[in-house]
């Protein structure tokens, strides 16, 4: 049986207004940064969220923790919907939530004192008296891989790996259950970038944590996810456990995505399906219609423009594993079954045709 999911979101749809060039007049274009999405997150897992930049990644984690209101859609965490909490049940959500950001540099006020800016949740919170929290904090920052005798020093004596560490203490000050990292190691150099990865594995290990991790990174994604969700344009396009998605990816804008990662040993030989995608990312504020990512899908059809084929398996634990549009030829194929994976030059001229003329029993308008 699958786990009750921590947080789930549904629906949700996030957009903002076209930042004017003018200052004199207001522009009436909406970037649609996050249109429909629903995802579930399952407690203890890590749930990795990937896609190019500015598909919308940060702005569903900004929805998720309701650091952003969403515009549509409803956000449910632990059983409760949290779309519209506010007072103490906001405050509530604050403390189960907590997100680490990708700027070390940028998030800690160069002024302050590392020991005050780790301790700030328990001062909003209220939470301890004042040797408490210096206590606290200073476990902490032992649990983060931090000397707590640096208590009083400034973060400009840190170096980034140091500092996103802070980030990390702060995040954990208020024991949350769900932390959602964005982008976290994007900013430091690679060979800290592991430390950082072990050092968020072995606190989800040790505080049993749940995490969603944001990155444009796929083999980072790979290293610390138990599942992964794909976004382009604003919309999910693929959500799998992360061998099944990097084993048989569906989606066709996954399959790019996946062709384009280098392969680990040069000397082995790469036989992979390689994925060109033609054209630039359309712009979230007119997105294409019907299936976003048929203006550069290498398997796109004319119907593609007008309509997404969505096809879902039903629910179960084996078949967790969905996709917004499979590649075109596989769309007769029984879902239910285990899909072989094929290339597209073992697909012969009449199979492309029943697989084109088939219509799925999983197909939903
Ligand atoms: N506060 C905002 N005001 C206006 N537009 C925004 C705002 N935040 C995000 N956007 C726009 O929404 C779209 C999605 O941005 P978002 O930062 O969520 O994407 P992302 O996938 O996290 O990108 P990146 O990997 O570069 O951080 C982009 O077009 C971005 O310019």
């Amino acid at each position: 049986m699958t786990a009750t999911p921590l947080l789930v979101a549904e629906h949700v749809t996030k957009s903002f207004p076209v930042r004017s060039t003018t200052l004199l007049r207001r522009s009436a274009e909406r970037v649609h940064a996050v249109d429909d999405v629903s995802l579930e997150v399952r407690p203890g897992e890590t749930l990795g969220l990937v896609g190019e930049t500015g598909c919308g990644k940060s702005t569903l984690a900004r929805c998720m923790s309701r650091l952003y209101d969403v515009d549509g859609g409803t956000v449910t965490f632990d059983g409760e919907d949290i779309t519209r909490a506010t007072g103490s049940r906001m405050r509530a959500v604050r403390r189960e939530v907590q997100l680490v950001f990708q700027d070390p540099y940028g998030s800690l006020n160069p002024r302050r004192r590392v020991g005050s800016i780790i301790g700030d949740p328990f001062d909003i919170h209220g939470i301890g008296a004042k040797g408490e929290r210096r206590r606290s904090v200073q476990e902490l920052m032992e649990r983060v891989g931090l000397n707590p005798e640096h208590y009083n020093r400034f973060p400009a004596e840190f170096s980034g790996g140091q500092r996103q560490r802070i980030g990390v203490a702060r995040a954990l000050a208020l024991r949350p259950r769900l932390v959602i990292c964005d982008e976290p190691v994007s900013a430091l150099d690679v060979s800290i970038q592991a430390q950082v990865l072990n050092l968020l594995l072995d606190l989800q290990e040790e505080l049993g944590l749940t995490y969603v991790f944001i990155s444009h990174d796929l083999s980072v994604v790979r290293h610390v996810s138990d599942r992964i969700a794909v976004m382009y344009l604003g919309q999910v396009v693929e959500v799998a456990p992360t061998e099944e998605l990097f084993d048989r990816p569906r989606h066709p804008y996954t399959r790019a995505l996946l062709s384009a990662l280098p392969v680990a040993d040069p000397d082995v030989s790469d036989s992979r399906e390689r994925v060109v995608l033609a054209g630039d990312l359309p712009t979230p504020t007119n997105p294409p219609s019907g299936c976003r990512f048929h203006t550069r899908c290498p398997k796109a059809r004319a119907d593609c423009a007008a309509e997404v084929p969505v096809l879902r398996r039903s629910h179960d634990d084996t078949a967790d594993h969905v996709a917004a549009c499979l590649h075109p030829l596989q769309r007769g194929e029984d879902l239910g079954a285990a899909t072989p994976q094929v290339q597209d030059s073992e697909i012969t001229a009449e199979q492309d045709e029943n697989a084109a003329a088939a219509t799925p029993e999983e197909e939903t308008p």
